[in-house]
């Protein structure tokens, strides 16, 4: 294995893997930490956790046993692939789960860089901007659990450190690869430990991925994947892997409230698409929420593809957190909607789209996925994918995980179109 990945979250973890592939890698991807006795034929292994938003020491020790079981196996270099927007609390988990993998594989000085520009992410002056705006100005200010109000990465990755954090500026990232790596080396001189490395076009994430071949750790979004797997003479390769054909029903289960997934939803029911909305105060109040969702799919589910969504604008998930209060408000709406995900499954559904990071997690732990092929991309960032599943028999099932802020506007429809 060349490669190791450990994603934070379900959705990063397919948008990684649809990074390798294209860019010409076999890739495999695995829910959780495999078994030990789990053997892998792939030039790069992406383990996706669900850390994103839990408990420091937590995201930490599952972080460390897929470190483990990645470099059990032989793992060449190390990538914790982190959202392309930096979605982090105040006390992580980026800053604690990077310092102890970086402790761990005793790597000196160790690259950030969240840049993903085909999907409008870019990295200058350490300032993440998403499209034209500074990610403090962007909607994920009003993220339900990532607030994100500090463009300013240094200072971000700076709080959830002990170790020092530097700058490769852009200047130096387009002399290219030498200037980027020795830049590196003068930071650790300087006794820096992480050096967010801008970027603002693929040439800058080739050039980067020439500059860290040789590096143990990378803390990035999945945009500096394209440039790695040339370290290994692989070439790019636009005909993403073959999926099996699976058929049955269709269905969309949205958890993201990102501007990007209330578009779509809107977008959905526009063009006449028939939408079941989950209310988390119906839950909190203690009506069985998902029956009534799987009661209201009975005999439409065989037709056009149902969306069921507690997607919602920011002042709405402001108003039911303060009710609820915000773990207990994104608990509940997981638990319900993974429970739709299944029971859909069951009824007959065998192609899923999940939208949201913390949602897909959820939706595919109870559909007890364990592993993921990648099949062809929808959109930049979002692959169709095959699912063994219990609850989806032999044929398995066709999901793709839509990292809250990807894809356009008509993602829904456009999703099943490729199918066709
Ligand atoms: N109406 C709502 N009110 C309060 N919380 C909600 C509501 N709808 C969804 N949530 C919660 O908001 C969180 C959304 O996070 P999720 O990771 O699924 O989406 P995202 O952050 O947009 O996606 P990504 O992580 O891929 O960027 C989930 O915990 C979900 O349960
Ligand atoms: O990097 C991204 O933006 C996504 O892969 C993601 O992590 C969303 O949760």
């Amino acid at each position: 294995m060349l490669l190791g990945c450990i994603a934070d979250d379900f959705t990063g973890a397919t948008d990684l893997a649809n990074n390798l592939v294209r860019a010409g890698m076999r890739v495999v991807q695995t829910i959780g930490v495999p078994g030990q006795d789990r053997a892998v034929e792939a030039d790069a292994v992406v383990i996706a956790l669900k850390s994103r938003t839990i408990e420091p020491d937590a995201a930490v020790a599952q972080s460390l046993a897929a470190l483990r079981w990645l470099r059990a196996r032989g793992a060449g270099q190390i990538y914790f692939k982190v959202c392309s927007t930096f979605d982090s609390t105040e006390r992580g988990n980026i800053g604690p789960v990077a310092e102890a993998l970086a402790g761990a594989l005793g790597a000196d000085v160790v690259p950030v860089c969240p840049a993903f520009p085909e999907n409008q992410r870019t990295v200058f002056k350490g300032h993440l901007f998403v499209g034209d705006l500074l990610l403090s100005d962007s909607s994920m200010r009003h993220h339900p659990l990532t607030p994100m109000t500090d463009a300013s990465l240094v200072r971000v990755m700076q709080r959830q450190c002990r170790g020092r954090v530097g700058l490769v500026e852009h200047g130096v990232v387009r002399q290219g690869a030498d200037a980027i790596g020795a830049r590196l080396q003068a930071l650790q001189a300087e006794g820096v430990r992480f050096g967010v490395v801008d970027a603002i076009a693929n040439d800058d994430l080739m050039a980067m991925g020439r500059a860290f071949a040789a590096l143990p750790l990378l803390v990035a979004g999945s945009g500096v994947a394209i440039g790695l797997p040339q370290n290994q003479g692989l070439a790019p390769s636009a005909a993403a892997a073959e999926l099996p054909k699976v058929s049955g029903a269709r269905a969309i289960v949205s958890g993201s409230c990102s501007a990007a997934s209330n578009a779509q939803v809107v977008d959905f029911i526009s063009r006449g698409g028939e939408a079941f909305a989950v209310d988390p105060l119906r839950m909190a109040a203690g009506e069985d929420v998902a029956a009534a969702a799987l009661a209201w799919s009975e005999g439409r589910i065989a037709g056009r593809p149902l969306l069921f969504y507690a997607t919602a604008e920011p002042a709405a998930v402001k108003s039911v957190q303060a009710r609820l209060g915000v773990d207990e408000a994104g608990a509940l709406v997981e638990r319900t909607l993974s429970t739709i995900a299944r029971g859909l499954v069951e009824r007959g559904v065998r192609q899923l789209v999940v939208a949201g990071g913390e949602t897909s997690g959820a939706c595919v732990q109870a559909l007890e996925v364990q592993r993921l092929r990648i099949g062809p991309q929808i959109d930049p960032g979002v692959p169709w994918c095959h699912a063994p599943s219990p609850a989806a028999g032999p044929q398995g099932l066709l999901v793709a995980l839509k990292s809250g802020n990807f894809g356009t506007a008509d993602f829904f429809t456009k999703a099943f179109a490729l199918l066709d």
